[in-house]
């Protein structure tokens, strides 16, 4: 199966929100017919309704993919809409935080091929990615079929175990909401020291923008970049001896951080 067998069965999008809309707008923008895409959703925004795909229609008995990304809260009330659709040739794929296979397994059936994913909001723009991990029914043939589609919306990564999935959710799944902050961040400092608030937020967005994607095209680490901007005992220096210190600085905070949201991905297993 591919994304021509996709194009033809359907792709069914259960819950289309912040996460669903990102990977739709990417999926659609690379080529996906709009015919192709159903989407359940109570409160379709104004730009899904704009896109040409079927909302709250009559489903296909069984599409080559549902694409599941409601909250893990609004699984009881959601998964059952799709559940008839459960152990036959339909792959199943879970973006939820937190809800493990085994219990998509208890509602969609034991003999379902079901993958869980955790991708992230820069998927809208092609720049996303995505941590999959299948059940023992999820084959080679599906695992590709999830690469392919989530390739679509960014760079696609293979687990080896679900365990992993709680940290990948606090690094890359939560990540884009911690570099917003620190654009955030990095303007008010700049205003603090006398610049315009406009001015402040684009030097800060072009930074970080500009920083990422020489991080990702460079041959050398992020440690050397940065060693490359720091000039001995100049402004960079100044400013990494407190942004860098053991302490107090970015090394415990961004530890803490990513403890707190994988930690929070492993109490929502439970709903
Ligand atoms: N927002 C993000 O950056 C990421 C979110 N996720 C996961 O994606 C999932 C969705 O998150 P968001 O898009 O942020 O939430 P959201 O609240 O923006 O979207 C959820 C959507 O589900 C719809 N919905 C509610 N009840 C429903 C039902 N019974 N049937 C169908 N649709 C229903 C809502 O109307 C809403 O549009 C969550 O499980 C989250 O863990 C995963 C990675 C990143
Ligand atoms: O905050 C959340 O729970 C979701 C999962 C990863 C990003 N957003």
């Amino acid at each position: 199966m591919n994304m021509d067998d996709v194009a033809r069965n359907g792709l069914v999008l259960l819950g289309c929100g912040k996460m669903g809309s990102a990977m739709l707008q990417g999926w659609l923008a690379s080529g996906l017919p709009p015919g192709s895409v159903w989407v359940i959703d109570p409160k379709p925004s104004e730009w899904l309704k704009s896109t040409g795909v079927k909302i709250n229609a009559d489903l296909p008995a069984s599409p080559a993919i549902v694409l599941i990304a409601v909250k893990p809260q609004m699984m009881g009330d959601a998964l059952p809409t799709i559940a008839a659709m459960g152990n036959g040739a339909t792959l199943f794929i879970s973006v939820a935080a937190g809800t493990p296979i085994s219990s998509l397994e208890q509602t969609l059936g034991a003999q379902s091929p079901i993958i869980r994913a955790m991708p992230n909001t820069p998927a809208a723009v092609a720049r996303g990615i995505s941590a999959i991990i299948g059940n023992v029914h999820a084959g080679a043939g599906h695992l590709d079929l999830a690469e392919e589609l989530l390739s679509a919306v960014g760079q696609v990564v293979r687990l080896d175990s679900e365990d992993q999935m709680d940290a990948v959710t606090g690094v890359s799944g939560s990540g884009p909401a911690y570099v917003f902050h620190m654009i955030e961040c990095l303007a008010k400092a700049g205003e603090a020291e006398g610049l315009a608030p406009d001015l402040a937020m684009q030097l800060a967005k072009a930074t970080v923008a500009g920083a990422g994607a020489l991080a990702e095209a460079a041959d050398e680490t992020p440690a050397q970049l940065r060693v490359n901007v720091t000039s001995p005992n100049g402004t960079t220096q100044a400013g990494l001896e407190v942004l860098m210190d053991e302490a107090r600085g970015l090394p415990p905070l961004m530890k803490d951080t990513v403890r707190a949201a994988a930690g929070r991905s492993r109490e929502l297993r439970n709903g």
